[in-house]
């Protein structure tokens, strides 16, 4: 057989001259067999080492580079970004207008991996966790959904983290839809400053939640979920910042929004979707919430407590990572933060907190604990930079 492939010859009809069969077989396979040897090499690979999980990255970086800046300059938006404007919720203004023009922007490839390379051993740990899970679920695997609560004192890195987990999440997931672009990962906190701060949504305007959470609302028609359905289909992970300030009953609302979004049974949590809920219970509290219904209160009867209490698991971070001044400020916030009403402050806590006390740079955010001062604080800056005013 060999012999006939280096020394064959064959005569094709109407043809008066020999032909070599090494070199039809040659000809044939360069023009059939392109990229031959790469493609068995590839095959040997994946069966040695199964499937690479940054193919994406290395056959097209280029292409998600410039995915990420379309995004960041505005010529692409994100899905949700879009319109979320369910009728229902137009009677409420607000509601429709904070989330829906806050874009849920991930970093570009040059901002987050030196983001990536500087976290430390935990938060290293925490991403790896999710990223795992990402992986499984892009090779065809089921894995359990996660529910992840990561906590952490100020200052210990939870937004630096968040925006990590969101990038490495989406870049992964994105191999398990066909288009790229589909939203797996959405990012979300509970008040507007709060998604502000992380380029979040607001988990209202993202999952259509009427802002008074009234039962009524607690279910949208089939029209609206179809809507919401188009948008969020794909939606693998649903992270929510400023957990703290989310209560029993909003969480229930989720959980009912994500489970009609995705068409799951009741019983199934969150619709199957992952949830990872970050904050610090330590810190600001839901508005106007009885202790029973904040999440970390266990309350057997109320319905909604099994989706919080022993459901998530906990990680928590407590490294401080803020520089200098505002590391040692981040330092003595630590440990008020576990303070009891009747343990006194050391004396350098004292001193501290008493060089903090003023008024601070007029452009500084102030925050007051009546509506007097903050109208006095607010006229007195309109007369400040408005030198030349009007009034009715
Ligand atoms: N691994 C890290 N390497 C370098 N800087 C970091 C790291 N993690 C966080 N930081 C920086 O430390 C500061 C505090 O981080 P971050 O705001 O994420 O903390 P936080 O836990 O969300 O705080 P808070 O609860 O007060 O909102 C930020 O300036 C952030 O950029």
């Amino acid at each position: 057989m060999r012999n006939f492939f280096t020394c064959g010859t064959v005569k094709f009809e109407g043809d008066n001259e020999l032909s070599s069969v090494r070199e039809i077989v040659v000809k044939n396979m360069s023009d059939f067999v392109k990229d031959g040897h790469d493609l068995e090499e590839a095959e040997k690979q994946l069966n040695e080492k199964g499937p690479n999980e940054d193919a994406w990255c290395e056959l097209c970086p280029e292409a998600e580079v410039n995915r990420r800046e379309c995004i960041d300059e505005g010529k692409v938006t994100s899905v949700i970004e879009e319109d979320l404007s369910i009728p229902d919720l137009n009677n409420e203004k607000s509601s429709s207008s904070v989330g829906t023009n806050l874009l849920s922007v991930s970093l570009t490839k040059n901002e987050i991996i030196p983001r990536l390379r500087s976290l430390n051993v935990k938060q290293r740990r925490i991403l790896y966790k999710v990223r795992d899970w990402c992986i499984q679920k892009s090779n065809g695997k089921t894995p359990e959904p996660l529910h992840l609560f990561i906590t952490g004192g100020a200052g210990t890195g939870k937004s630096h983290l968040i925006k990590c987990i969101q990038y490495e999440a989406t870049r992964i997931l994105a191999q398990t839809s066909e288009n790229p672009d589909d939203l797996t990962v959405l990012l979300t906190a509970p008040t507007g400053t709060a998604a502000f701060n992380i380029h979040g949504l607001t988990i209202h305007s993202a999952l259509g939640i009427f802002k008074t959470l009234s039962p009524d609302h607690a279910t949208l028609s089939e029209d609206k979920i179809n809507s919401l359905r188009t948008k969020l289909e794909n939606l693998q992970i649903l992270i929510i910042d400023e957990i703290s300030m989310v209560n029993k009953k909003l969480l229930f609302f989720v959980h009912e929004r994500l489970r009609q979004v995705k068409k799951r049974p009741d019983k199934c949590l969150f619709g199957g979707v992952s949830v990872i809920a970050v904050g610090d219970f330590y810190q600001l509290p839901p508005v106007k919430t009885k202790r029973v219904d904040k999440l970390y209160v266990d309350d057997p009867s109320n319905p909604s407590n099994q989706l919080w209490n022993g459901l998530f698991e906990i990680a928590e971070l407590d490294e401080i990572m803020r520089q200098r001044e505002d590391g040692l400020f981040a330092e003595l916030l630590n440990r008020l933060r576990v303070k009891q009403k009747n343990e006194s402050l050391t004396l350098f806590d004292k001193r501290t907190l008493t060089h903090c006390f003023g008024d601070g740079p007029d452009e500084a955010l102030h925050i007051y604990s009546t509506n007097a001062e903050v109208d006095n604080f607010n006229k007195e800056m309109i007369m400040k930079l408005c030198t030349e005013f009007k009034t009715n």
